[in-house]
């Protein structure tokens, strides 16, 4: 187990930290109740039972659950209301009786980056605007989107005449005092977390690390008693993990606020913590200091699994092949902003990769260079050669078909149609396009013209496409074998319409879509996120063991070592990016 550091956050120096919040009671109470989802009635399961959870004002929970992330989750949102708790926490104060009252609504936040939000409209929302010239629909900022009041500045206090009661004024010195504590907590937070230069860039352009440092931000400028904040650390590099968990210490510590924190089984427990809440696979829930619940089996078994994965090999290790795609020097630079400078790299069949560096380290803006969406792809042609091919002799399309990939930003643009089901949206996978086409909506052949009816490459893809469907399906995430059972979850599956599922459930029918064209190009950002255990599992043995075959190559990118399905004894070579070079370790 790695224990994060205990220093506090040095940097947080601010009014609204300067003393200890005295607290008044415990912060959460549930009495040995079970939990049930809103509306449902007397006679339906719990999700949760046994629950018996008292938070005292000095305690630093963490909240893990032993089988799948969605538990977590679940047992965080009982917290906000979400869920009915059965026998209901004690009159007079209820679920959290140090607001003595108080609406929970107002004091108490839960902010989840677990499960990635969900994409409102049924159309795809073009991502690659990010890397060309900002339109003007994109050009909100960061400090427009989350931090609109700090555009202005905090004038001295001018009293309207309209306000003359006392009360009235008083009121107002009061508002503005907090506003002024805002702006102070506002300047602390976005220095500490190293957001000031990105403030006045368009939202579009910012990193996925930048962005979630920005939405832990906005839940602290709220200012609630109570913050609980799931999988805050997902998507962080390992530095800026250490500035948040530092951050939320000297928080916590100080109750301004209190903070609750949900983990993954494989995440480090930050050392600060002084209780854990376990959920076990049969929904009860074991509570109590992090010794005793760590030394339990429950916990060493799941904390185990996580590792256990990680270092199982397989046998053969990769034999790389031809140059399938080769960078001579390129680079990206924004206004005179040179984000990636001079990048020599040669991916060859076969190969993997994993792709690292920091939190807007450029990654992602290297992997669009890859699939050509970056206009600067263009620009550096005769740097980029892409399957044997200067980047420009490509159209977009046709690179699309030989690149699978998942990353964050299409799972969040990728459309929620009403009427698109499971196979649609993996079908699009053999085109590398968002619209489901063909009479088995498995796409068009390469001439853009409809397969051939009964033909081999139509039965070809149709027998590809329940390969993957039952290979990656619900039965293996719950380590089922294969058999007649299986096969009739899958058709079911396949039915379902995509935005009906879970996130975890997207983002493993999106990964099923980047595999399916078994194309030579395979790209994995962030691949995981939102997946439960048991996927992530099923994921990383599928790809493993058989996945991907004879040619193909594979560039992960991941913030966790742990995460990468194949070790560096399997053959995986490191590329990093760092200061805008790049290199191979
Ligand atoms: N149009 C733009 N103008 C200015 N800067 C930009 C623009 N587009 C991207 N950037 C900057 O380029 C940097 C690289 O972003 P990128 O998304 O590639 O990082 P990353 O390594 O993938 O980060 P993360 O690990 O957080 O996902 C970021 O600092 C981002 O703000």
């Amino acid at each position: 187990m790695v224990l994060l550091s205990r220093r506090p956050c040095r940097a947080i120096r601010c009014r609204a930290f300067s003393t200890k919040h005295a607290v008044d009671g415990p912060i959460v109470h549930i009495p040995h109740s079970s939990i049930y989802p809103l509306g449902a009635g007397a006679k339906s399961g719990s999700l949760f039972r046994d629950v018996s959870w008292t938070i005292q004002p000095d305690e630093a929970w963490a909240v893990l659950s032993s089988s799948s992330s969605g538990a977590k989750t679940s047992l965080l949102q009982a917290l906000t209301g979400h869920l009915r708790i059965s026998p209901p926490p004690p009159p007079p104060y209820g679920l959290f009786p140090f607001l003595k009252g108080r609406d929970p609504h107002r004091h108490v936040s839960l902010v989840s980056f677990a499960h990635r939000p969900q994409n409102a409209g049924g159309a795809f929302y073009d991502f690659t605007a990010r890397y060309g010239a900002v339109r003007e629909e994109d050009k909100r900022t960061l400090r427009e989107t989350f931090f609109p009041e700090t555009a202005k500045p905090l004038h001295d206090l001018a009293i309207p005449d309209m306000y003359q009661h006392p009360d009235d004024v008083a009121q107002l010195h009061a508002d503005h005092a907090k506003e002024k504590i805002r702006r102070e907590l506002f300047e602390v937070l976005t220095s500490a977390l190293d957001l000031k230069q990105f403030l006045d860039l368009p939202m579009v352009a910012l990193s996925n690390g930048q962005t979630r440092k920005a939405r832990i931000v906005t839940a602290l400028l709220e200012q609630p008693e109570l913050l609980i904040l799931d999988e805050p650390l997902t998507g962080l590099d390992v530095g800026t993990r250490g500035l948040v968990l530092s951050l939320l210490q000297s928080l916590h510590v100080k109750n301004a606020p209190h903070i609750i924190i949900g983990i993954r089984p494989q995440d480090p427990v930050p050392d600060w913590t002084t209780h854990l809440a376990l959920i076990r696979p049969d929904g009860t829930v074991h509570t109590g200091e992090k010794h005793n619940v760590m030394s339990t089996s429950t916990y060493s078994k799941a904390h185990r699994r996580s590792a256990a994965e990680t270092l199982r090999h397989t046998p053969s290790t990769f034999h790389a092949g031809n140059e399938m795609i080769t960078l001579a020097g390129v680079s990206v630079t924004y206004g005179d902003r040179k984000m990636l400078k001079d990048i020599h790299w040669t991916i060859r069949e076969n190969s993997r990769w994993h792709l690292i560096g920091a939190n807007g380290a450029g990654k992602t803006t290297l992997l669009a260079m890859l699939t050509g969406e970056h206009p600067q792809s263009y620009t550096q042609s005769s740097k980029l050669t892409l399957f044997s091919r200067p980047r420009a002799k490509w159209a977009t399309p046709q690179l699309h078909a030989r690149i699978g990939r998942v990353s964050p930003e299409m799972h969040n643009a990728f459309p929620r149609r009403h009427g698109m089901t499971v196979w649609d949206a993996i079908g699009t996978g053999f085109e590398g396009n968002f619209v489901p086409r063909g009479r088995f909506r498995v796409g068009f052949g390469a001439d853009g013209a409809e397969l051939e009816k009964g033909g081999e490459e139509e039965g070809w893809r149709v027998r590809r496409m329940w390969d993957v469907i039952r290979g990656l399906g619900p039965a293996t995430w719950r380590g089922e074998p294969r058999g007649e059972s299986e096969a009739r979850e899958a058709q079911m599956f396949s039915e379902r319409p995509f935005a009906d599922l879970a996130p975890g459930e997207q983002a493993m029918v999106l990964l099923m879509r980047a595999l399916v064209g078994k194309p030579p190009l395979v790209l994995l950002d962030e691949a995981w996120a939102g997946m439960d255990e048991g996927m992530v599992k099923a994921a990383r043995t599928y790809l493993r063991e058989g996945g991907l075959e004879d040619g193909q190559a594979c560039i992960v990118i991941s913030h966790w070592e742990e995460e990468v399905p194949w070790s560096k004894e399997d053959g995986v070579q490191r590329f990093r990016l760092e200061q805008g070079s790049g290199r191979v370790e």
